[in-house]
């Protein structure tokens, strides 16, 4: 019986395979299609994932950032000793992990032999609008002198005035462009639209031309080394006003309607506006988010306590730093010299009659 059953079954499939090879064979070359095709799919995405790490959403490629630095054996540098701290008196690492720089923190030629191999620009954004043009000649002068020296630098300068864009002689790998803003009328509109300004020119044109960016005021001299050691995925710098004070004193956005807000127990240091930059990638991100977050408190009619900073503040709470410079690196001539901690000015806001300089004060 079983025999017979299956004997019978046997034949009923030897039937369908005979009368169904035609079809069958048609059948496996469309199987054998649709494999080809999936495992095609599969390496375009693993394609696509390797390359979109180096892209932003728009599509625009960067350059890759080199975060690895290589030594020259030539070089004699002194031992780092595990038990004997550089500094002790102040704090040099966050508490996620970011280097806070300070005088004595790095060796400088050491820093120096390490980036020069790489060919690396960097880009430089900083508004002079209205009166502020009076500003540029001091800040680009002194720049020439301290800031990226050995590095290719791109300067950015956005006015309203191009013409009264002043000549200053630049070191050979340096150059600068102008770009024509308008002039809005309030100052506070003038700061806080920059974020808008730069988000867009690292779209069109800034991405193409650096590896790296540094957003900073106009009304600033630089007074020592600003070199490659500042350089990072997303680098901040430490408000020179604040930075013995505890959080709830810092000077955050306090109300919650605020895209801004940050509650009086929460945050970690209070960034100075005066000076951000990073990788382009990142600095794109830090600019587009702000710059959505400042159009969506004006669409509520709220603007930031301190426009910009506090929105600055807000995102490298929530997007650590990986990078921290030291209020060495954002002094104020107003506070003048004195603080023990600070062995090196390096970069500071020089003295100014806000009521005179800014529009609409
Ligand atoms: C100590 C202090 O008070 N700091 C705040 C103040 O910084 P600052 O006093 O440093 O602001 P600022 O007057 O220098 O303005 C920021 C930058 O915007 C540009 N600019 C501004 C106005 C103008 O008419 N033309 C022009 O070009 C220029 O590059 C200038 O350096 O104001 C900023 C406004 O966002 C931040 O809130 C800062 O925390
Ligand atoms: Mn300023």
């Amino acid at each position: 019986m079983r025999l017979i059953c299956l004997s019978h079954y046997t034949t009923y499939w030897d039937q369908i395979i005979l009368h169904n090879i035609p079809e069958m064979l048609q059948k496996k070359t469309y199987y054998l299609l649709c494999l080809a095709m999936a495992g095609g799919g599969v390496l375009c995405w693993l394609v696509f994932l390797r390359y979109s790490s180096m892209s932003i959403s728009e599509g625009l490629s960067w350059h890759q950032v080199h975060h690895q630095v290589v030594f020259n054996q030539r070089l004699q540098t002194k031992q780092a000793m595990l038990m004997e701290p550089v500094r002790t008196d102040v704090l040099t690492v966050t508490p996620w992990l970011a280097p806070i720089v300070w005088e004595g923190t790095f060796d400088p030629l050491l820093i120096d032999e390490a980036f020069s191999s790489y060919k690396l620009t960097i880009a430089t954004t900083v508004f002079a609008v209205g009166k502020y043009i009076r500003f540029l000649h001091g800040f680009l002068e002194s720049a020439e002198k301290h800031f990226m020296v050995g590095l290719n630098v791109s300067y950015f300068v956005f006015t309203d005035l191009p013409g009264d864009v002043p000549n200053v002689t630049l070191g050979v790998g340096r150059q600068l462009t102008v770009n024509k803003v308008p002039k809005f009328d309030r100052w506070q509109e003038i700061s806080l639209r920059r974020m808008e300004l730069i988000q867009t020119a690292i779209e069109e044109y800034i991405h193409q031309r650096a590896e790296y960016i540094f957003c900073l005021d106009v009304d600033m001299k630089f007074h020592g080394r600003v070199g490659p050691e500042a350089l990072g995925k997303l680098v901040a710098a430490i408000h020179p006003w604040f930075y013995n004070l505890p959080r709830n004193q810092f000077t955050y956005e306090r109300r919650e309607i605020s895209t801004a807000y940050i509650p009086q127990d929460q945050g970690d240091f209070y960034y100075q506006a005066n000076i951000f930059g990073g990788a382009m990638e990142d600095v794109h991100r830090l600019t587009k988010t702000c710059r959505e977050n400042l159009e969506m408190d004006k669409s509520v009619g709220v603007e930031a306590a301190w426009q910009e900073e506090s929105h600055l503040n807000w995102y490298l709470w929530k997007n650590k730093p990986t990078k921290l410079l030291s209020p060495e690196y954002v002094w104020d001539d107003l506070r003048g010299p004195g603080a023990k901690e600070i062995k090196l000015v390096r970069f500071s806001s020089v003295i100014k009659n806000k009521a005179e300089v800014r529009e609409n004060q």
